[in-house]
């Protein structure tokens, strides 16, 4: 198969134990956060480096990207979620579904911020009571960014309100634009993937497959590297090329 391994070299700040048996792993990564924060310009920035200013509004899309992380190939499967208002089940199900979260809020929206209480909230509860870690005594990983940093014109949230509610919540904050720069996006997925892997070295029951549900089943996906059997693949030159049909 012709896979194009992307090889970055993401300067992860924890060693990552090769486990022999297993060449390559899978980290499932759910984007939460309210509308219109940047969610699908941050998924779609890290896999393609390159900023789309031209959306839709969401459509939810897993994003399925492969790439080599310290000498693992490591296989991304992003979920990029709609940001408005849902059936609690339907959250419930896809929070199940993740290893670990991004909870994406902006700058300019005071709103957008006072979620990310309330989503983290919500993750720490249907990890440790709905059965989705149920061996696991640790909480999921979770990594809160603040995006459009570059809009200070516009800010309504300010560094230290960030920083406060992470030391708080006791998780790493990074704040962001995911339009000006690759590499502050790149390293919010590479924070989150060096816990994932941390938790799944330490604990590896938190990480024992969960049945998917009919509902991730349905979400479209869409693939960065060359298309396999189940999915598109990246070929675009504005955010509606890779729309699913
Ligand atoms: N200035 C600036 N604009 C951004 C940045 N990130 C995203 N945007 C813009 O913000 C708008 C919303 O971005 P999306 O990625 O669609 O946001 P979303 O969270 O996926 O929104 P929903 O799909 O509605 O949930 C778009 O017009 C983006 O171009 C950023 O870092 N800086």
């Amino acid at each position: 198969m012709d896979k194009e391994t992307m090889s970055t070299n993401f300067g992860l700040s924890r060693t990552l134990k090769r486990t022999g048996s297993l060449p390559s792993r899978t980290v499932r990564i759910v984007i939460l956060g309210q509308a219109a924060v940047g969610k699908t310009a941050m998924a779609v920035r890290f896999i393609t480096r390159r900023f789309i200013g031209e959306y839709d509004p969401t459509l939810e899309t897993i994003y399925r990207h492969e790439m080599s992380i310290g000498g693992d190939v490591v296989h991304f499967e992003i979920l990029d979620t709609a940001g408005q208002e849902e059936d609690a089940l339907l959250i419930e199900e896809k929070i199940k579904w993740g290893d670990g979260f991004v909870i994406v809020y902006s700058v300019t929206d005071r709103c957008s911020f006072d979620e990310v209480m309330r989503l983290c909230f919500l993750v720490n509860h249907i990890h440790s009571s709905s059965g989705a870690r149920k061996c696991s005594p640790e909480p999921p990983p979770i990594v809160i960014v603040a995006n459009k940093k570059d809009l200070e014109f516009d800010r309504m949230v300010s560094t230290e309100d960030g920083e406060g509610l992470s030391q708080g919540l006791k998780l790493p904050f990074h704040e962001i634009s995911v339009r000006d720069g690759w590499e502050e996006t790149a390293a919010v997925f590479s924070v989150l993937y060096g816990d994932v892997i941390q938790q799944l070295d330490t604990s590896p029951a938190s990480f024992r497959r969960r049945a998917v549900s009919k509902l991730m089943e349905k979400i479209p996906r869409i693939n960065s590297n060359p298309p396999g059997p189940s999915g598109r693949s990246f070929s675009f030159s504005s955010f509606r090329d890779f729309l699913p049909d």
